[in-house]
């Protein structure tokens, strides 16, 4: 069931001149679903979901929760809960106090209210905190309470704006699993807005990765990661390879391309792609997929080391890769920087042999059609 619709809204401010802040997004978002706006700063997901929330009104489009148009209806009248980056509590009252406040403004009895505070903090596992003052509290523990507050009204639905960009590192991991918890169970339709792609990949069912006020892909994060829509959801999620490779067939669904050995792999596509034979083709690989191979093998493309991370779980390569190199000489002895063109690429692999270092030359074998995909420019 959609509970959520964006359609063709756009945002501009008077200041900003043309450049609109959000650009013609269509979005559905599903009751109970997790659904996050992921992008670099600047790419119009605040205000994206400032527009749903009702604080802006768009410039053109609509808006409409639960099949009702809410596109100017004011902010108090839509029935959401906010949680925002710097927690927004109210420092001079108590825990309980705070969590209370919408209640209170609600006109909710005292007996009710103090139930289902209680309830509230139970939820997010500060039982027996409410007589405590906010400066008494963590970071996390005060995001938490702005969480209860938000949830105590028992929102249709829960807006949240880089709730965890105040926490450190380890306390944001904790946090993001906890509100994924906290929303799963109470069953809320949830938008969250996040630059941080780990955290949108960890906490979502769904995400719509913005660019430049666009909306460039909506997918689940397998979907986002796997079959990126385009160069930049490749470079944006993760790490990613993008090699320019010559088409060599195309299919609905795969495309055919030739490494510069002359030898040629498979790369899944999605359909319209529109590619020819003889076309030049954009394809992504991760690089925990990439394998190390040898330098003299016919089908790898030949790379020499720049650098070598050794960061716990996987080491990192980067090398220099001969993506286009029309020489006829012998495989074994065609050298990197000997002309032709070079990309940059990253392998990611758990058992690197420790002899490799800067300055080697490798193979690299791209992974098959199920993981090397096709992507727009
Ligand atoms: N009130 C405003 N007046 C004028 N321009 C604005 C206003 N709010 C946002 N913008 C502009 O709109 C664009 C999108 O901003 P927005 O805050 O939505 O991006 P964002 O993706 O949330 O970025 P961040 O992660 O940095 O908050 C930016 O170019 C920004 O400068």
């Amino acid at each position: 069931m959609i509970d959520v619709e964006l359609e063709s809204v756009s945002k501009r401010f008077a200041k900003s001149g043309d450049a609109a802040a959000v650009d013609d997004v269509n979005l559905t978002i599903g009751a109970g679903e997790f659904f996050t706006l992921l992008g670099p700063s600047g790419c119009g997901k605040t205000t994206t979901l400032r527009m749903v929330a009702g604080f802006y009104f768009p410039s053109a489009g609509n808006i409409r929760f639960g099949g009702q148009d809410v596109t100017r209806l004011a902010p108090n009248k839509r029935d959401t809960g906010m949680v925002f980056q710097n927690y927004a509590l109210f420092p001079h009252m108590t825990v309980a106090q705070n969590v209370a406040y919408g209640l209170k403004v609600r006109k909710v009895s005292r007996a009710d209210a103090a139930r289902r505070v209680a309830e509230a903090l139970a939820e997010v596992h500060l039982d027996g905190y409410g007589p405590r003052r906010i400066d008494q509290l963590s970071g996390g523990q005060q995001q938490r309470v702005a969480l209860a507050r938000a949830l105590v009204i028992r929102p249709r639905m829960l807006l949240l704006d880089e709730p965890l960009s105040n926490l450190d590192a380890k306390l944001r991991e904790e946090t993001r699993t906890e509100i994924r918890r906290i929303q799963r169970e109470s069953g809320t339709t949830s938008i969250y807005v996040t630059h941080d792609q780990a955290e949108a990949m960890a906490m979502s069912d769904r995400i719509a990765v913005m660019q430049s006020g666009r909306v460039q892909q909506v997918g689940t994060p397998r979907e986002v990661y796997h079959q990126p829509a385009n160069a930049f959801v490749a470079r944006f999620i993760g790490r990613s390879n993008v090699l320019s490779l010559p088409v060599a067939a195309a299919e609905a669904t795969r495309v055919d391309v030739v490494l510069p050995s002359g030898g040629q792999v498979s790369a899944g596509a999605p359909e319209g792609h529109g590619l020819r034979e003889g076309d030049t083709a954009l394809v992504s690989a991760r690089p925990e997929y990439v394998t190390l191979v040898s330098a003299t093998d016919a089908d790898a493309l030949r790379g020499q080391v720049t650098a070598v991370e050794f960061t716990g779980m996987t080491t990192h390569l980067t090398l220099d890769v001969a993506t286009r190199d029309v020489a006829t000489r012998d495989v074994a002895t065609r050298d990197v920087d000997t002309g032709g063109e070079k990309t940059q690429m990253t392998v990611a692999a758990v058992d690197t042999p420790e002899r490799i270092g800067v300055g080697d030359r490798v193979g690299l074998r791209l992974p098959s059609a199920q993981r090397l995909w096709v992507v727009r420019p």
